[in-house]
């Protein structure tokens, strides 16, 4: 397998396949206990995982974004608030503290997080990765590198107006639990507290890519296109 990362590109700089080559490692002890445990079942991936994160307030068209790199690129797209939301739906043993946590528009306890995605990773037969709505917070963030072990590749902030994301989550029509103007506007308080530092970390280490997120969903979407055509060749 390393092999096969190393001839990908005789351009591809020795800091980025030490990256690779630890992420690798990651990923195959990631992937090991799933594999052990499903006694074979699930075959190793093959492929070192290529992950994104995409970072922006509430209605900033993040998930609409999602679906259009999926249906382009072919990632799987891993929403943090699904997740959640499924977890409350199977009424497992966290889903009322996440219910309670989600109205209030606080952030859920990164290892509950954490813990659902890494699972959907493990299960997932694609090595390329949209994480949406997360990390939310550094204790998100620096959780995720603990447990899963890798930095995202890519991370895309969606900017847009406190105004045009509270009239689009208004608009939003999922019968969502915190799509009220209360719970929205605790949650552009948490967003400028919580969330903006970790955009300025990603910012500070050349990862981040800012997406103007106003204008129609086509508009914004020839903003990320290229983005991920530029990785295209790369990511496999
Ligand atoms: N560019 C856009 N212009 C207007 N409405 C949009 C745009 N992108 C998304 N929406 C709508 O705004 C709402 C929030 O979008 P969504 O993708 O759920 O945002 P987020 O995941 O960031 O909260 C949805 O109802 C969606 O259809
Ligand atoms: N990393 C995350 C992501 C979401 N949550 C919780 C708190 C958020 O307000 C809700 C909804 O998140 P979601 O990403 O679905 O929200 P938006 O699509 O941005 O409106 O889930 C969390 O606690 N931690
Ligand atoms: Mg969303």
């Amino acid at each position: 397998m390393w092999r096969r990362v190393a001839s990908l590109s005789s351009s591809i700089s020795s800091s980025f396949l030490a990256q690779t080559a630890s992420r690798l490692n990651t990923w195959e002890s990631l992937t090991t206990g799933i594999a052990q445990q499903a006694k074979g079942v699930i075959a190793p991936k093959e492929k070192t995982p290529f992950i994104t994160f995409f970072l922006g307030g509430p209605g900033s068209g993040k998930g609409t974004q999602c679906i259009k790199i999926v249906e382009t690129f072919g990632f799987a797209h891993l929403s943090a608030g699904d997740l959640l939301r499924r977890e409350i739906a199977s009424k497992s043993a966290d889903g009322a503290m996440i219910l309670n946590t989600i109205k209030e528009g606080k952030i859920v306890p990164s290892q509950v997080t954490v813990k659902l995605i890494q699972k959907e990773m493990e299960l997932s037969d694609n090595h390329k990765f949209l994480i949406d709505g997360f990390p939310r917070t550094e204790e998100n963030r620096v959780s995720f590198e603990r447990i899963i072990g890798v930095e995202p590749n890519v991370v895309l902030f969606f900017d847009c107006p406190e105004e045009e994301m509270v009239k689009r989550v208004l608009n939003r029509n999922e019968g969502r639990v915190d799509d009220n103007l209360e719970t929205i506007k605790k949650r552009l308080t948490v967003f400028q507290a919580l969330s903006l530092p970790v955009i300025n970390y990603y910012s500070e280490r050349g990862k981040l890519y800012t997406i103007k997120a106003i204008g129609t969903e086509d508009e914004i979407f020839e903003q990320v296109r290229p983005i991920f055509a530029a990785f295209e060749q790369t990511v496999g």
